[in-house]
């Protein structure tokens, strides 16, 4: 099946029919990221959001992706994670593992999931202490313009207020530069204790998909991407998202394009 793809200066735009669509481009889009990935580096590396973008990525586990794809190669990380156990309905950990990571042949100690009996600042201290072991024996590849971590691909969803991974609007994490991971402890939208990546290492990314679906975000899709909107709200977390040198990709339903009708279309 074709789909539309819109360049923007805001990256990227593949706007989807149905959730359907939406999830088979999503998927495909992966596996083709994958291959490259493991021709040229021999391994993958991806980072994962929580929330409604997990679902979307069933498809992984069904053919022909659960036997085409080189999961052995997959090295799995989050892009953010609720300092909860990780068997809390609220883990991201568990939303990816329950619905994708089981049922794939992903090989267990290649799943990066954080310390889940840890303080959120030692969580997020021993996690970027993880990823900085792993850049350093380059299976996890280095910025070319700065010392943080470029992974394959980082996969965000966003929420109505703009927020990606656990960057929320107005909060002092956006304005972290020398972490690459970091915590918060009042997180606007429960549960309050979180890490996440900060921006300068989603945007150090090779490729960074945000996948946005449903009206109540259409708004802030707006904000994120429509240059017209860029007003007080120019701080949305979502628009903060801008890889130096890596691609962007918005996979977006209709709903959540719906305001986007004024979007400057680079051609
Ligand atoms: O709290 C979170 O929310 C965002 C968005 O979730 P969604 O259900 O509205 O798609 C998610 O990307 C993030 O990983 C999660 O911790």
């Amino acid at each position: 099946m074709a789909f539309p793809r819109v360049q923007t200066s805001r990256g990227e735009l593949r706007i989807h029919e149905s959730l359907d669509d939406l999830s088979t481009d999503l998927v495909e889009y992966i596996s083709e990221l994958s291959d490259a990935s493991v021709k040229e580096r021999g391994v993958f590396t991806i980072a994962l959001s929580g929330g409604s973008l997990i679902g979307l990525l069933g498809k992984l586990s069904e053919a022909p992706y659960n036997k085409t794809i080189d999961w052995v190669k997959w090295y799995i990380f989050w892009t953010d994670e609720r300092v909860v156990a990780k068997s809390h309905p609220d883990s991201n950990y568990k939303l990816a593992k329950d619905g994708l990571l089981t049922k794939v042949p992903v090989i267990p100690s290649h799943v990066h999931s954080i310390n889940d009996s840890l303080s959120a600042e030692d969580a997020a201290s021993e996690y970027e202490f993880g990823i900085r072991q792993l850049v350093k024996t380059r299976l996890i590849s280095v910025s070319d313009i700065n010392d943080c971590p470029k992974f394959d691909l980082i996969l965000l969803g966003m929420g109505p207020d703009g927020h990606v991974a656990s960057l929320f609007p107005d909060h002092s994490v956006l304005g972290v530069k020398d972490e690459w991971v970091t915590f918060i402890t009042d997180s606007p939208k429960p549960p309050p204790e979180r890490i996440t990546f900060t921006l300068p290492v989603i945007n150090s990314a090779s490729n960074v998909a945000v996948v946005v679906t449903g009206g109540r975000k259409a708004e802030a899709v707006c904000q994120a991407i429509n240059a017209a909107d860029v007003g007080p709200n120019s701080v949305l977390p979502a628009r903060m998202v801008e890889p130096s040198t890596g691609k962007l990709v918005w996979f977006l339903d209709q709903q959540a394009a719906l305001k986007l009708d004024g979007v400057a279309v680079s051609k």
